[in-house]
């Protein structure tokens, strides 16, 4: 299939927008041990045969596009295509095996999970969040009504963390994360968890960001939130590029073959 490396729908020709991630001839490759019985000392050949069973799964195969300002990106694919290594590749977590990756700024994952601790209230884990990402204690404070009010968890912001349940728990994530203006922002599946309501607030918190200049790559199988909040779409299948470009068409081709 035809690979279009340009964005549709945008307000002027790519040359008047600003680039701010390029991805050329991006290859990742996974060396994984497979699975077999661990090597004993009694077991002489055992590194030469381990080293046998050693395989490698060539995740990405040449992904070359480039992502402008304002650019909000559906990337879609069926399981194990390689969204979520694409978008590692991008923040710098996964290396590169071969090609290369130029970003403006760092891009960043969605996502204050780590910093959070589930004991503690949903009130502490909120300034723990925060803090997280850079905020003073002050700034905090004065964000705090929108942040509880977007997670719409009030009733329950003096109970303990581990007492939500899991899309609670990713309402107050999806609400702290998204306080910090970002740049680059990549949501890897975030808006599966959540009801209707709560997707749909978080669907235009994301137009908020890309409409502030930002740049928000949304990796999910949900396609209606992908027609809501993208202007083009990348789908990625087996670590190759199928297609690249205007929502509606990307995700018919891409319907198409399921
Ligand atoms: N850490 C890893 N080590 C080894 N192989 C991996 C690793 N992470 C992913 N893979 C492999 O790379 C390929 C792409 O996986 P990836 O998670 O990027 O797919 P995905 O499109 O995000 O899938 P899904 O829709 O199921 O989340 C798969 O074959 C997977 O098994």
């Amino acid at each position: 299939m035809v690979a279009s490396t340009e964005s549709p729908e945008t307000s002027g020709t790519a040359e008047e927008r600003r680039p701010v991630v390029v991805v050329q001839d991006l290859h990742v490759e996974y060396r994984v041990f497979a699975t077999g019985k661990r090597a004993t000392e009694a077991d002489r050949g055992g590194l030469l045969r381990r080293a046998k069973r050693t395989r490698t799964v060539h995740a990405l195969k040449g992904i070359s596009f480039t992502a402008y300002e304002n650019d909000s990106i559906g990337v879609i694919g069926s399981n194990g295509s390689g969204k979520s290594t694409l978008m590692r590749a991008i923040t710098g977590l996964t290396p590169a095996t071969r090609g290369a990756i130029y970003a403006s700024s760092r891009p960043s994952m969605l996502g204050v999970g780590a910093a959070l601790i589930k004991p503690l209230s949903g009130q502490r884990n909120v300034i723990l969040g925060g803090l997280a990402l850079g905020f003073s204690k002050a700034e905090i404070e004065e964000r705090y009504e929108e942040i509880v009010d977007f997670a719409g968890i009030r009733p329950f912001i003096d109970l303990p963390m581990r007492t939500y349940s899991s899309g609670m728990t990713a309402r107050l994530k999806f609400a702290i994360a998204t306080i910090r203006n970002h740049e680059i922002l990549i949501v890897d599946e975030a808006l599966a968890v959540g009801d209707r309501k709560f997707r749909k607030r978080s669907e235009q918190r994301i137009r908020e960001i890309r409409d502030n200049a930002g740049t928000v790559f949304l990796v999910s199988h949900s396609m209606q939130s992908i027609r809501d909040t993208c202007n083009r779409v990348i789908w990625i299948e087996k670590g190759e590029l199928m297609m690249d470009g205007d929502p509606d068409e990307v995700i018919a081709a891409y319907e198409e073959t399921r």
